[in-house]
């Protein structure tokens, strides 16, 4: 089975080619390719598949011919994942799959619209966010309140008065199952300046990732909310570099670079 490595500020992703959407992907065998030390490693998979061979997105073939089946490092489904829809772009148009410039691509979330800019970023508009309340979680024993934001997967973001440096990720943090039935992905984030974030995440499905897009999107409108603003640009830091959030009245947009690294067989 060929695959490529790519990563967007360091949040990787195997991808594999599957145009017919012929490969079988068991979650083992996802969680296997995603494996650090007996895979590839992986915080996820890009399956690349034409939309019109996925039937649980079928309907989406007229806006974009590929659709990008997410999955976490676990092997779990995941709606929507930021920088993997900018590296998904970076690979269709270096392989020759789509033309440079700007073109949907299909997700579980919908229709994401990206663009390649000359500078090799790539931006992705993300679409609204759609803020559903407070929640809280707890990180080695200390309690933080957060937003509930909806970016087509769920995210509690929480802008916290700790270093987020010091925090011990190395555990799944505790939040309220009753609001988050099918799990979430939590950000800590510091203000360290104007409109300018530093974040870390701890991602449903793959553990402390070194970048979430949908995350940083998230940690912008929270730490939006605080300041008391809803538009602007705001940069946030993450362990893999930075990521650019633009909020406006009708949707965000998420920018940074996005590049493969690797490419080979794998061996089943
Ligand atoms: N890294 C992603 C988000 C991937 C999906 C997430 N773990 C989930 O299960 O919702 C991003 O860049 O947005």
């Amino acid at each position: 089975m060929r695959f490529v490595k790519g990563h967007g500020t360091e949040n990787d992703f195997v991808i594999l080619p599957d145009p017919e959407g012929e490969l079988e992907l068991p979650t083992t065998l996802v969680a296997a390719m995603c494996d650090r030390r007996a895979g590839i490693g992986a915080d996820g998979v890009l399956h690349v598949v034409r939309t019109k061979h996925s039937p649980e997105v079928a309907d989406l073939a007229d806006d974009a011919e590929w659709f990008m089946d997410y999955r976490n490092a676990d092997g779990s489904l995941g709606e929507m994942c930021g920088n993997g829809t900018r590296v998904f772009a970076r690979y269709l148009v270096d392989t020759g799959l789509a033309l440079p410039g700007e073109f949907g691509v299909a997700t579980r979330a919908g229709v994401k619209r990206v663009r390649l800019a000359e500078t090799g970023d790539v931006s992705v508009d993300m679409g609204r966010p759609q803020v559903l309340g407070r929640s809280h979680t707890s990180v080695s024993g200390h309690e933080y309140e957060g937003l509930h934001v909806d970016m087509g997967n769920p995210h509690l973001a929480c802008v916290i008065g700790d270093p987020v440096a010091q925090l011990d990720l190395g555990r799944q943090p505790a939040f309220d199952p009753e609001r988050f039935p099918s799990g979430v992905n939590i950000e800590l984030l510091n203000p360290v300046g104007p409109r300018r974030v530093v974040m870390r995440v701890f991602e449903r499905g793959s553990g402390e990732t070194r970048s979430c897009g949908t995350g940083a999107v998230a940690s912008a409108v929270a730490a939006a909310h605080q300041a008391g603003e809803s538009t602007g640009t705001w940069a946030v830091e993450v362990r893999g570099g930075t990521v650019t959030v633009t909020l406006d009245e009708h949707t965000s947009h998420l920018a940074g670079p996005a590049v493969l690294v690797a490419s080979g067989e794998l061996n089943l």
